[in-house]
């Protein structure tokens, strides 16, 4: 046998005619090879594993007009979809800066674009924090234009190990970048009823905070550790006995879907770091300069809107958006993902 050949390795079996589970979806992961199957998925409505539905594209291509020759960041590059569409514009001559702390994401994406052409002469990616946006000016010089697209990708979601989804087992950890700070089993460990219940409240609106936050503490205090999605998804479901048998399931789902967004808000600092970066924004674009950001939750809507009014009343802004923008009716029903986008934009004066 020749030495060189690579090994065979033997193709993943899954049960039935469809893989449920994440690390199955071989043929998904594999989107250059398996075309026609991803493209299949992407009809039905549903995001294939491994990749991320750039979300009212059309929008905020139409809004930030970039043309040849432009400097701008996009600040979440995840997947990529926005920068390739911004990219294609802004060249020749133009060059884009994208920012994520994801360190899992972030090489695979700079790998899949640099196999499209985009090397580090017209796309500058950095492992950063967008809070810190103003760091690239150095570099850049005054932008043109600022991209952000809030949240998390639908590659961090589904995968398991991240600990994004309550729906799948994995480690309850929900942190964009695992190698910083404390996961969410971390946070559980040593919080105070009060300061759970104070998160819950303030970061996802949940109404059953009290006995949700009770039940995580004293589960926790009696020696119960909860390092999983699926024993945090027990607990709550626990925590919640008193609800109505005929709507409890549905309940459930809500309490789950909002307290994991609430703890990821937390173990990310979420909302500290949209707020630096929104009170930077005004400084690092140029004159005209454009700003557009999409976001996905009341708490972001809120503080991004609040931002444009307040630097469009000192002048920092010569307009803003009167009302968010929603994507289509369209994107909502063939991503469902979509149906909570909210975009926002502001121009420099
Ligand atoms: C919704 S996804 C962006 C998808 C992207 N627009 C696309 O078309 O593929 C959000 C991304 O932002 C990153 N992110 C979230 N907060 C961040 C922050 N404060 N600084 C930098 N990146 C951040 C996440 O890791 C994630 O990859």
């Amino acid at each position: 046998m020749d030495q060189q050949e690579p090994k065979r390795t033997r193709r993943i079996r899954y049960k039935g005619t469809h893989p449920k589970v994440f690390h199955e979806k071989y043929k998904e992961l594999q989107p250059e090879q398996y075309k026609d199957q991803v493209e299949k998925i992407i009809q039905q409505g549903r995001t294939p594993a491994g990749m991320h539905r750039s979300i009212c594209v059309n929008e905020i291509m139409d809004f930030l007009q970039i043309t040849p020759g432009q400097t701008g960041v996009d600040a979440t590059l995840g997947y990529g979809g926005h920068s390739v569409e911004i990219l294609n514009r802004l060249l020749p001559g133009g060059r884009l800066y994208a920012f994520d702390v994801d360190p899992i994401e972030l090489p695979k994406t700079q790998e899949r674009l640099l196999s499209l052409g985009f090397g580090p002469d017209v796309l500058v990616i950095q492992r950063m924090n967008f809070a810190e946006i103003d760091q690239i000016v150095s570099l850049s010089g005054p932008l043109n234009f600022v991209l952000a697209d809030l949240g998390v990708s639908s590659m961090q979601i589904d995968n398991p190990q991240r600990g994004f989804s309550f729906k799948v087992e994995g480690p309850l950890d929900l942190r964009l970048n695992p190698k910083s700070g404390k996961s969410v089993a971390d946070l559980l460990k040593t919080i105070s009823r009060a300061k759970l219940e104070e998160i819950l409240i303030e970061n996802a609106d949940e109404p059953h905070a009290e006995p949700i936050a009770k039940t995580i503490t004293s589960t926790i205090a009696k020696g119960t550790p909860i390092t999983t999605t699926t024993s945090l998804q027990e607990v709550i479901k626990e925590a919640l006995v008193f609800l109505p048998a005929a709507s409890r399931k549905e309940e459930i789902k809500k309490s789950c879907q909002r307290c994991f967004q609430a703890l990821r808000i937390a173990v990310n600092h979420e909302f500290t770091v949209l707020d630096k970066f929104l009170d930077k924004l005004p400084f690092v674009l140029a004159p005209g300069g454009k700003v557009a950001i999409l976001s996905f939750h009341s708490g972001e809507d809120r503080r991004v809107k609040k931002s444009f009014q307040h630097f469009f009343r000192l002048g920092l802004y010569r307009e803003i958006a009167p009302d968010p923008i929603r994507p289509s009716a369209e994107e909502c029903n063939s991503n469902p993902r979509a149906k909570s986008a909210k975009l926002r934009w502001a121009i420099k004066a």
